[in-house]
């Protein structure tokens, strides 16, 4: 039986997400209703993705029984409202990254999937490309001997995007692309935790950060470095340093198409879009799609690949990554658990 997807918000990711879902095979995978916040604007969503059911709010959504897990969508100040109302709804869950605008509020979204015996995930997608699972086979089998360096960067000119710079939208270089670059050495490392974070940066005028710059020392003498930035083009790879080897990710290390593996170099290429792309390589969502499907299939509540306790220790190194900084560790929007239906705020 296929996995029967709610798309919640008709939004940029949304739409690439739902183009990514049909590069797998419709047996296995259909996206039976999207919700948005206006009726309209849900319409025109399922009218260019064919999809039957279009609600214009998403309670609807969150209602309609038919519905095997919601895909949120939804800029990152309403991950936690959206997280809460579907899992408070029975609702299996993939939301977008970063979870939640800080560990707080991370803490409130898992406790409710737990609570209500739901799955839920984090969309940090690299982690299932066919190139990143190719990095976790080569350091499992200790190819690089003992890695004792991790680099990455991500910075791409974002001053034009308005959530990547107003606060009450969720702007902040760190959260929106630095998560890229932390997840990868957090990948690297096992999720272990660092022993130090030292982060410097500049912010913007609204009070988010720009620019930043971060060094973290991890247990055994290993260390890690990453830049991100909104304000300028990064060089956006990654590499691995171990006493044996390297592995080498070329732009973009967040969504990678190739490996220079101690100088060999390997593609993994995407899949076509049967739509224009709102964002690049958009078509390897399919992968976490996928694995949330195994998931369920397996009656699982979380992925092993982004684990509950990945997605708070991100949370929380973001947060004193922000605080050292000076971004600020911001508040999402106010929410009373038990919401009424339909008041979702239409603007902030
Ligand atoms: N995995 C990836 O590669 C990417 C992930 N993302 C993540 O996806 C999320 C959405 O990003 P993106 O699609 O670019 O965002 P959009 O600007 O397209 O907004 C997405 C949706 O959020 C809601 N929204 C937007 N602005 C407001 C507002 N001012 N007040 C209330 N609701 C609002 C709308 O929902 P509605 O349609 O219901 O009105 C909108 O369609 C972010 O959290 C981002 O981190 C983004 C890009 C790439
Ligand atoms: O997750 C992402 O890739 C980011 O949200 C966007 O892609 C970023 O804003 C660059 O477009």
């Amino acid at each position: 039986m296929a996995t029967r997807w709610g798309i919640c918000s008709a939004g940029k990711i949304s739409h690439d997400f739902t183009v990514a879902l049909k590069t797998l095979p419709p047996e296995d995978h259909q996206v039976v209703a999207v919700a948005a916040r206006t009726l309209e604007d849900a319409q025109g969503f399922a009218k260019k993705h064919s999809i039957s059911r279009a609600y214009g709010s998403y309670d609807e959504l969150a209602r309609d029984p038919d519905i095997d897990v919601v895909y949120v969508g939804v800029i990152h100040p309403y991950h936690l409202i959206t997280c809460l109302l579907f899992t408070n709804a029975k609702k299996n869950v993939l939301c977008e990254k970063p979870l939640a605008m800080n560990t707080k509020e991370v803490k409130e979204i898992l406790a409710s999937a737990k609570r209500n015996d739901v799955f839920l995930m984090e969309a940090v997608w690299t982690r299932f490309f066919p190139a990143s699972v190719e990095i976790r086979r080569l350091l499992a089998q200790g190819e690089l001997g003992e890695v004792k360096m991790v680099r990455s960067e991500f910075g791409v000119p974002l001053m034009h995007v308005p959530r990547s710079t107003q606060k009450e939208l969720g702007g902040g270089a760190m959260l929106d692309i630095g998560i890229y670059c932390l997840q990868f050495i957090c990948m690297v490392y096992n999720g272990e935790k660092p022993e130090c974070i030292q982060a410097t940066g500049t912010c913007l005028e609204t009070g988010v950060d720009e620019t930043v710059v971060v060094t973290l020392k991890f247990s055994k003498n290993r260390m890690a470095v990453f830049t991100c930035s909104s304000c300028v083009q990064l060089p956006n790879d990654a590499i691995i340093s171990g006493t044996e080897g390297t592995i080498r990710i070329p732009a973009h290390m967040w969504c990678p198409t190739s490996l220079v593996v101690n100088g060999k170099e390997t593609q993994y290429p995407m899949p076509e879009p049967y739509l224009p792309l709102n964002f690049l390589n958009s078509t390897g969502m399919r992968y976490e799609a996928e694995e949330v499907r195994q998931c369920l299939l397996k009656g699982l509540k979380e992925s092993a690949v982004i684990s509950h306790a990945d997605s708070l220790l991100l949370a929380e190194v973001e947060d004193e990554i922000r605080r050292q900084v000076g971004g600020g560790v911001q508040p999402g929007l106010p929410v009373n658990v038990e919401h009424e239906a339909g008041s979702f705020p239409l603007d902030i």
